[in-house]
C-alpha cells in the first residue's frame, strides 16, 4: 500500500468496546479532523467512480459528511437518507440490524427522479445491514445504483460481500481485518 493510504488509515482511531463490549470502534471523526487527511479520502473516492453519477445518496449520520464532500465534488445532487422520524415529508422506510442494534432508514418518496444513476456512499461498512437498507430505499424511490463507496470496511463482517453477492459494485479505501 502507499504512503498516502498508510497515512489516512493511521488517521483513523480505534476505540475498544464502544458503543458495547466486544466493538473496536473504527472512529471516523479523527481523520475527518484533518485537513489533509479529508481532502485525500475526497479525492480518492471520488477518483474511484467510473461512469456519471446523478445523485449521491448518503447515509445519516457520518455518510452525510462523506457524501456531501463527493457531491459537490462530482457535480451530483446529495439525497439524504436518514434515520426514520427525521425527513418532514411523505417517506418510504426499511428496518435493518447493524453491528451493535436495529434501526429503521427513511427517504422521501419523490427523493429521485426515475433512473436517475445513484451512489450510495457511507463512512464505513461492517454487516452491510445499513448499506443493504439504503439500497432498497434507493431502488423503492425509483433510483438506478450505479455503486457504493465507503472510506472504512471491515470485510471480515461480511457486509461487502453481502453488497456485492447482491450485484453491487462496491469499494472502499481502508480496511480493517480482525472485526
Ligand atoms: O454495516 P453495518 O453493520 O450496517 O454498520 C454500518 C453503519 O454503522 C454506522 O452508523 P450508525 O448506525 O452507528 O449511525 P451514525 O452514523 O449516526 O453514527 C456507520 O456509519 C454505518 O452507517
Ligand atoms: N466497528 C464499527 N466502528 C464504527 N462504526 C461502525 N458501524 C458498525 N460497526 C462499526
Amino acid at each position: 500500500m502507499s504512503q498516502a493510504h498508510d497515512e489516512l488509515r493511521d488517521l483513523v482511531r480505534t476505540i475498544p468496546d464502544f458503543p458495547n463490549p466486544g466493538i473496536q470502534f473504527r472512529d471516523v471523526t479523527t481523520l475527518l479532523l484533518d485537513p489533509a487527511g479529508l481532502r485525500g479520502t475526497i479525492d480518492a473516492l471520488v477518483a474511484s467512480v467510473d461512469g456519471p453519477v446523478d445523485l449521491i445518496a448518503a447515509i445519516d449520520a457520518r455518510g452525510f459528511a462523506v457524501g456531501g464532500a463527493m457531491a459537490t465534488a462530482m457535480g451530483a445532487g446529495l439525497m439524504l437518507i436518514r434515520k426514520d422520524g427525521k425527513l418532514p415529508g411523505a417517506t418510504i422506510a426499511e428496518d435493518y440490524a447493524l453491528e451493535y442494534g436495529t434501526d429503521r432508514l427513511a427517504v422521501h418518496v419523490d427523493a429521485c427522479a426515475p433512473g436517475a444513476r445513484v451512489l450510495l456512499v457511507d463512512d464505513l461498512i461492517a454487516t452491510g445491514g445499513t448499506a443493504m437498507a439504503a439500497a432498497r430505499l434507493v431502488e423503492r424511490a425509483g433510483g438506478r445504483l450505479v455503486g457504493a463507496r465507503f472510506v472504512i470496511n471491515l470485510p471480515d463482517l461480511g457486509g461487502s460481500a453481502k453488497l456485492r453477492e447482491a450485484g453491487i459494485e462496491v469499494r472502499s479505501l481502508l480496511e480493517f481485518e480482525g472485526d
